[in-house]
């Protein structure tokens, strides 16, 4: 890896064709000295990158412009190396692909071009979402210019000595590309299924990946350095300080991981380096999570963008195999947003969803819509259209997609075959298929979001302290299930709810962590390379990794890890059931808008599932980390055997957790070991009640403390707002909703009791005690559930100004 390329005379002989190819003409046959329409081409080629004189001449005096390529004409080494930079951004092979290339900063920008695989004709002008979030402009590079880039077929997957635009070129080459794919496969695939259980075993658990971009416009007009130095599969930042005498120096600090991708590698390359080996094993019953950490602008979004459609078209080749097309296997998609701690449907109108769990613990997704595509076009479609309504369900600003976690998903299920009987019989119903298994996409939030708690508007402090919460709990699960830990605290957040059967069983995690390499980001750059590392190196698989100059964590939780002997997957492959009640909505794509949409969180052995016994809802875990740990019961979802885990608190872990929280999370965020344990009594407190009104007094009790002093006065001190605070207001506000609704339901009810009422009153012989008397009833009835609204609505009013006055309160600190 490394995106290095060579610069060749076949690379220049490359470059030729392909400015030959653009311009409509071959300048290979042209000659020496070219046709008119190669030489404008290759002019404003080398206009681009501020090489326009090296052009003209050369047209002129019938010198071969291969010559060029190779070092003639260009004089100075910058000019050489500009000459190189667009060579290494050819599509050798003339098939399309992009990828923003950024000059030196003498270079001039030009209007941006595109084609080929990631064109706007092709793919629609990525809109804002998982595969392009608005750029800010801030961030823009300072050339548009796209060049093709390489994008060659996996040779994974069958059928790679076809052209990848092939697939693209949907309508007419479906046919020829399903025929072909079935003479290769039958041949191929018993080797495959050797190959896939192979690579099953060696593809990493969890793999972190960091990517570095160039120098944005704006960056290299400001003349900031570019800090960031990689070599293989290590990194160096290069901070700027300046010592108290203000003297100035550069520390070191030196990462390593398992890729490094400098700012030349194409997102081809990061595909082969990320996705396409678990592509394979998704047919092997694995669930497994990609997903793009980073500072907002770092080029999640831009690295994110095209997974999804590699991915899909990789999955779509292996559909067309005969073994899986005649095991009925088919692939959903479904895409969807976590915004403010809410769940919206990207491809329903951001229809807002409900998260559920079941009775056998299985998260659900009340009303997701789910398609199923058939090819990749297809695929492309849907993304545009999430994209879309990514973008104008917010503000249509960067500013609001950055603050949101993009989920797409794309599942292969195993279909039931339809008896003919069975179909005529069931009319439009389809039986829902088994997860076999599946991807999740996920274009996070930008990592310093989760720092805007400190914000003076309510809404951006709750967004900023879920964000945060989301991303340290997404870490911990991450963590967790390196660990092959029995007990997941996927509890911690939304995005980590959702994700629930993502940590469990037959996982692959990959995390892309996106750095920006201006001095101007350093900070962020470092906090989100540290966040790489502990997910990292804080794994029992983790590469040793050091950050020389900052103070490394000691590794920990091993102790926890040695618990893994009860591997959390062993023996959940077995059972593997989705239950879904399905509906077709379309008979286009197929749609199926799923009534209870289930995660197919598979049955866990009975030491798997542990559920704290409160209501069914388990207390954010990640608040207070995953070290002290109480002992807990693990019940099973088959009353079968209970078995008994403990987890002893460690003050190494509690030590270390500490110093994650702190760094991870803003300054002012940090959470004691003392607030640790007094969130755990309002657990326990909050355990033992149950009423809605006792949850929220304990809730107050917690986010006020009373602080006993010498004197035994006690002292006021307001703890500053948690994560707990946070999960509680999100969820007295869906109560309150929820609550409302409900007093409507109950209010119509009353009203039509009320005119039956006047209509037996109205009869002859009506007995007016027995009017009174209901009507008294009713209207009790009706008062009470007024009284019981208002009560809700009040206490609902008092959380958010009390959150309020402790997130002013915590400012000053
Ligand atoms: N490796 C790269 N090569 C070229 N350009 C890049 C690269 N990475 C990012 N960019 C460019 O940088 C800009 C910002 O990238 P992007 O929008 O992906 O950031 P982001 O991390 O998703 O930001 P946000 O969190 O705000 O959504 C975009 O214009 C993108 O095209």
């Amino acid at each position: 890896m490394g995106g290095q390329m060579q610069q060749s005379n076949a690379a220049a002989t490359a470059l030729y064709d392909h400015a030959g190819r653009g311009g409509g003409s071959s300048l290979h046959n042209a000659g020496p000295t070219g046709g008119d329409a190669g030489d404008a081409v290759m002019a404003r080629w080398l206009q681009s990158a501020g090489l326009q004189h090296l052009a003209s001449p050369l047209a002129s005096t019938g010198i071969d412009q291969r010559l060029l390529m190779q070092g003639y004409g260009a004089e100075s080494a910058e000019e050489k190396q500009r000459l190189f930079k667009l060579m290494r951004n050819l599509n050798f092979n003339g098939e399309s692909g992009s990828e923003p290339y950024t000059p030196t900063a003498q270079s001039s920008g030009g209007p941006a071009t595109s084609d080929g695989f990631y064109s706007p004709e092709f793919r629609g002008d990525f809109g804002a979402g998982l595969l392009d979030l608005h750029a800010m402009d801030d961030t823009e590079l300072l050339s548009e210019h796209v060049i093709s880039e390489p994008f060659e077929p996996s040779p994974f997957v069958p059928g790679v000595n076809k052209a990848f635009d092939n697939d693209f070129d949907v309508t007419s080459s479906r046919q020829q590309k399903e025929q072909s794919d079935a003479d290769v496969s039958a041949s191929l695939f018993s080797a495959n299924e050797k190959e896939i259980s192979m690579r099953e075993n060696n593809v990493a658990k969890i793999k972190v990946v960091v990517r570095k971009r160039p120098l944005n416009k704006k960056e290299i007009s400001r003349k900031e350095d570019d800090i960031v130095t990689v070599s293989e599969n290590a990194l160096t930042v290069h901070e700027p300080k300046l010592k108290v005498d203000l003297t100035a120096y550069v520390e070191k600090h030196e990462f390593c991981f398992d890729a490094v991708l400098d700012e030349h590698v194409t997102n081809d390359e990061v595909y082969r380096e990320t996705v396409e080996p678990i592509i394979p094993i998704i047919f092997q019953r694995t669930k497994a999570t990609c997903f793009a950490y980073g500072q907002t602008g770092s080029g999640k979004t831009f690295t994110m963008q095209p997974l999804p459609l590699r991915a899909a078209q990789d999955l779509v080749r292996y559909l067309h195999q005969p073994a899986y097309r005649n095991q009925r296997f088919k692939l959903w998609l479904s895409y969807f947003e976590i915004y403010g701690g809410k769940l919206f449907d990207l491809l329903s109108d951001r229809k807002k969803l409900c998260m559920r769990e079941d009775g056998r613990q299985q998260v659900c997704i009340v009303g997701l819509q789910e398609f199923e595509v058939s090819d990749v076009q297809i695929v492309k479609e849907y993304i545009e259209r999430g994209n879309a309504a990514r973008s104008t369900g917010s503000t249509g600003a960067n500013e609001e997609s950055s603050r949101s976690h993009a989920i797409l998903q794309l599942v292969i299920k195993k279909h039931p075959e339809i008896k003919e009987s069975k179909r005529n019989n069931d009319g439009n119903e389809p039986k829902p298929g088994k997860v076999v298994g599946k991807i999740s996409f996920i274009d996070l939030a930008g990592s310093e979001r989760g720092a805007d708690t400190t914000d003076n508007d309510r809404q951006t402090r709750i967004e900023g302290a879920e964000i945060n919460k989301s991303l340290l709990a997404l870490k911990e699960c991450i963590r967790a299930l390196d660990n092959d830990q029995i007990h997941i605290p996927f509890r911690g957040s939304k995005l980590t709810e959702v994700l629930r059967d993502s940590f469990v069983g037959n996982s692959r995690t990959v995390m892309i962590s996106c750095i920006s390499p201006n001095a101007g980001s350093c900070e962020h750059t470092l906090n989100t390379l540290r966040y790489a590392d502990r997910v990292k190196s804080l794994s029992k698989s983790g590469n040793p990794k050091k950050d020389q100059a900052v103070n490394s964590l000691p590794p920990s939780n091993k102790d926890a890890s040695s618990a893994s002997s009860l591997s959390a997957t062993a023996g959940v492959e077995d059972v593997y059931e989705t239950q879904q009640e399905v509906k077709v909505v379309d008979t286009g794509p197929r749609v199926v808008e799923k009534d209870v949409y289930t995660v197919d969180f598979e049955k866990q052995p009975s030491t798997f599932l542990s559920s704290y016994p409160f209501n069914g809802r388990e207390e954010s875990e990640m608040a207070s980390g995953p070290v002290d740990r109480e002992r807990f019961e693990v019940n099973n979802n088959y009353g079968g055997s209970t078995s008994q885990r403990v987890y002893s608190s460690n003050s190494q872990n509690s030590a270390d957790t500490e110093e994650r929280l702190q760094k991870v999370s803003p300054p002012r965020k940090k959470v004691t070991r003392e607030e640790k344990s007094e969130k755990m009594g309002n657990r326990a407190k909050k355990d033992g009640g149950g009423s809605d009104l006792s949850t929220t007094n304990s809730r107050q009790a917690n986010a006020v403390n009373y602080n006993s002093t010498n004197n035994g006065h006690r002292k006021y001190d307001p703890e500053p707002p948690t994560d707990e605070n946070i999960n509680a207001i999100l969820e007295e506000e869906e109560a309150l909703i929820a609550a409302h609704r409900k007093e409507i339901e109950d209010t119509m009810e009353i009203v039509r009791e009320e005119m039956k009422l006047l209509a037996e009153v109205d009869q002859p012989g009506s007995l007016i005690d027995n009017y009174v008397t209901q009507l008294s009833f009713v209207l009790s009835r009706k008062a009470a559930g007024l009284v019981s609204l208002q009560a809700r609505l009040a206490r609902f009013q008092h959380r958010l100004k009390e959150q309020e006055i402790l997130s002013r309160k915590r400012v000053p600190r």
